[in-house]
């Protein structure tokens, strides 16, 4: 545990650069793996989160070595083709992990031990393991569709075509990177749009896949037993870790943030569609194609925000964002109202309640309903002054971090720790910029 205080700040200003995209890093390391020859990948990022499916990839006979030079080689063994793990494999606190690896598992004729930490263990599998049983794959797992499983994959799996009940492109993903070992066409149609990253991804690793806009959502297939072939993979910033100084930036007068190099996939900047429409200065320069993703440099000046109505159909494109976005509304002037939450409670903590809970102890008054949460902003004085418990959530705890940097008290975390996970070097980089946050208690 390593307890985290963040104290009033000044004016953030300077470059950040944030680390790599999580959801596109894990990607590549998969699909690296699935590939024939080898892939070379900058700007991955070296959370845990990231680095257990590296080591899941090892255990299951790819080559996955970080060069001198900060770029990753993978030399990956063809799609049908990776080996029985000798040990369990432990996922740590990583939902996207767990999810993906499923559908490759499921896919390849071994049998795996999947477990994780305490976080990860609360969290269903059942969403993925339904489309998956359905094409074949066979799944033994704790009450409840928790952690630990083991999964009997087979390489006869029966291509589905499945629409999504949630929208969730862990699930999407798993469908799909399952298809790949499986003959013929494997489809998700999803109602709801969510993050493209694997179908991108996918497309430059040689796979055959369409998506095609249809009356009851779009469709999108793929063409089994493909063969991938390894490739360059550039990851770009991480628009939901870029997301805390950006807030932080916005909320200290005075301040100017550079963040170079950001992804702006459409179905990752709903936090920045909305900061803009609450009055915040983001200006959105050199937007570019980076290997296949969208990625900008953003400028954020501090602005006076006022609360808005966050509609469901935002949430997919921001839903990591929400506690970040709470604190901004705490800010802001009026109340925030967020709707189409329901998500928020099965992630590494129930964010919903974690947030609600954290933000009445910094002064800031809420109202929660099943899916839906209202801050009711303070105008811009939070009192702040709590020690909050970060419930190995990573996003919690750098959350409660800007509150803290915003606030008249300051806020302690518990633990730290978590934030390894997503965000190495976050305590630094903000304190470079101007934060005060320290170890210990004040
Ligand atoms: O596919 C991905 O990389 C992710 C999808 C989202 O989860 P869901 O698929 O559960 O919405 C998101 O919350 C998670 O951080 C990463
Ligand atoms: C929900 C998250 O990640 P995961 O599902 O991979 O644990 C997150 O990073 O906010």
């Amino acid at each position: 545990m390593t307890m985290l205080n963040a104290a009033p700040a000044g004016a953030l200003k300077g470059d950040a650069r944030v680390p790599g995209d999580k959801s596109i890093s894990h990607r590549a390391l998969m699909l690296g793996g699935l590939a024939l020859g080898e892939t070379t990948v900058t700007g991955l990022l070296e959370g845990e989160d990231v680095m257990a499916t590296a080591a899941a990839m090892r255990e299951l006979g790819a080559i996955v070595e970080r060069q001198a030079d900060g770029s990753w080689r993978i030399l990956g063994r063809g799609v049908g083709s990776l080996r029985e793990p000798s040990s369990v494999l432990d996922l740590g606190n990583s939902g996207t992990s767990a999810r993906l690896l499923s559908g490759i598992l499921a896919s390849h004729p071994l049998t795996a031990v999947v477990t994780g930490d305490a976080s990860l263990c609360k969290r269903p599998m059942g969403r993925v393991i339904e489309p998956l049983r359905a094409m074949g794959g066979e799944f033994q797992t704790r009450e409840g569709g928790r952690l630990p499983m083991t999964v009997i994959g087979s390489d006869a799996l029966i291509p589905v075509e499945y629409t999504l009940p949630v929208p969730s492109a862990q699930v999407k993903s798993a469908i799909l990177f399952a298809g790949l070992n499986t003959a013929g066409n494997t489809s998700v149609i999803e109602t709801t749009p969510t993050r493209d990253h694997s179908e991108r991804m996918l497309r430059a690793f040689g796979a055959e896949l369409t998506v095609e806009p249809g009356d009851n959502g779009t469709r999108i297939t793929l063409v089994g037993q493909a063969e991938l072939k390894g490739c360059s993979v550039a990851v770009p910033a991480d628009p939901s870790s870029a997301a805390f100084p950006l807030v932080a930036a916005l909320l200290l007068p005075g301040s100017e943030v550079r963040l170079p190099n950001v992804g702006m996939n459409p179905q990752r900047i709903g936090l920045i569609e909305v900061l803009r429409e609450m009055g915040g200065d983001i200006t959105i320069e050199n937007l570019r194609d980076a290997a296949g993703e969208p990625v900008a440099d953003l400028l954020v000046r501090a602005s006076k925000l006022q609360g808005i109505c966050v509609p469901a159909e935002r949430a997919a494109s921001m839903i990591d964002e929400y506690p970040i976005l709470a604190v901004a509304a705490a800010a802001a002037e009026g109340r925030t109202e967020m709707q189409g939450l329901g998500e928020l409670r099965v992630k590494e903590s129930d964010r919903l309640a974690v947030m609600a809970r954290g933000l009445e102890a910094c002064g800031v008054t809420t109202e929660e309903g099943e899916d839906w949460l209202t801050v009711v902003g303070t105008g811009g004085s939070v009192t702040g002054g709590a020690l909050i418990e970060a419930e190995l959530d990573h996003r919690i705890a750098m959350s409660f971090l800007v509150l803290g940097s915003i606030s008249e008290k300051g806020v302690r975390i518990d633990d730290g720790s978590p934030i390894d996970t997503s965000f190495p070097g976050f305590v630094d980089l903000m304190n470079n910029l101007g934060a005060r946050i320290t170890t210990g208690a004040p």
